[in-house]
């Protein structure tokens, strides 16, 4: 469904003051490309906007806020674009976590799918490469990019990287000029948004923790709906008649870097 937007720092004070209280702790939950990062032509360029960056900065040293990023990026690439230490770092969507204390989780994938996927990637390159597309291999998703083929072609690189994917047995994810290749597992940035809030917070998280999740794409929608009534989610969008299982739209990247300032100096440091 389409949901409120919040756009300026006196709405973001109405929506944070009246879900987190003073003595809360918050598990905060953040995407990366299109939420901490605005989206760039290229991944290797995205940066995090210098004021979220700031404030994470901050966050990260309060006793009363744990850290997450949940990517579709590989939980080391996240990592080496956040910079953070101490914090934990899901990366291909969850399937693999590196959390803060360095223990790790990773997704059993079995035989069979694995041995697919270097077959889809072979495909989809020698079939779709080029003229602007490209695939991004993270070994257990990828990312079929095709923000560089002409804007005329790019339906059809859609389209038929959609059908390679699928025909595969993967599940293809439309994203940001990209389509995203996932294991066909009930895996999600839900379920790993739930399994970190248990192994850190325990089974009765939401009796203990405060949650906020941030996210821009439709892989983000997973971990919308399964902290849906459990946490509050904010949906980064330009399109106002978004649907969306978040709780709020939010516009831009910038917003976020707002929300973010917001906690950094309202969330209680002792
Ligand atoms: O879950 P996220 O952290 O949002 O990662 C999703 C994908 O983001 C990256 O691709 C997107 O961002 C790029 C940089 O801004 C942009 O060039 C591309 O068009 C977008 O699709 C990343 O490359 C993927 O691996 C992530 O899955």
């Amino acid at each position: 469904k389409t949901v409120p937007t919040v756009r300026d720092i006196e709405q973001i004070n109405d929506v944070l003051s009246s879900y987190i209280g003073k003595d809360d702790k918050l598990a905060l939950l953040l995407d990366f490309d299109g939420t901490l990062s605005p989206l760039a032509p290229h991944p290797s360029l995205a940066e995090i906007d210098p004021e979220s960056e700031a404030a994470l900065k901050n966050l990260a040293t309060n006793p009363n806020t744990y850290l997450a990023i949940i990517s579709g990026r590989s939980a080391e690439d996240a990592r080496e674009k956040v910079k953070l230490e101490k914090i934990t770092y899901a990366g291909n969507h969850g399937l693999e976590i590196i959390f803060w204390n360095k223990s790790r989780y990773h997704h059993e994938i079995d035989e069979e799918t694995r041995q697919k996927y270097e077959k889809m990637v072979t495909e989809l390159e020698t079939s779709l490469g080029g003229n602007g597309a490209w695939v991004e291999n993270k070994k257990q998703s990828l990312t079929f990019h095709y923000r560089d083929v002409p804007e005329v072609d790019q339906p059809t690189y859609k389209a038929r990287a959609t059908s390679i994917i699928e025909s595969y047995g993967y599940v293809a994810n439309a994203a940001h000029a990209a389509v995203e290749a996932k294991p066909p597992v009930i895996w999600n940035k839900g379920e790993a948004a739930l399994y970190i809030l248990r192994e850190e917070f325990g089974d009765n998280w939401p009796e203990k923790v405060k949650v906020i999740f941030a996210g821009d794409d439709t892989t983000d929608e997973d971990a919308m709906k399964a902290l849906k009534g459990g946490g509050l989610s904010f949906r980064v969008s330009k399109r106002s008649e978004i649907e969306t299982y978040a709780d709020y739209r939010v516009p831009s990247t910038k917003t976020i870097s707002l929300i973010l300032q917001w906690l950094q100096d309202n969330m209680n440091q002792v």
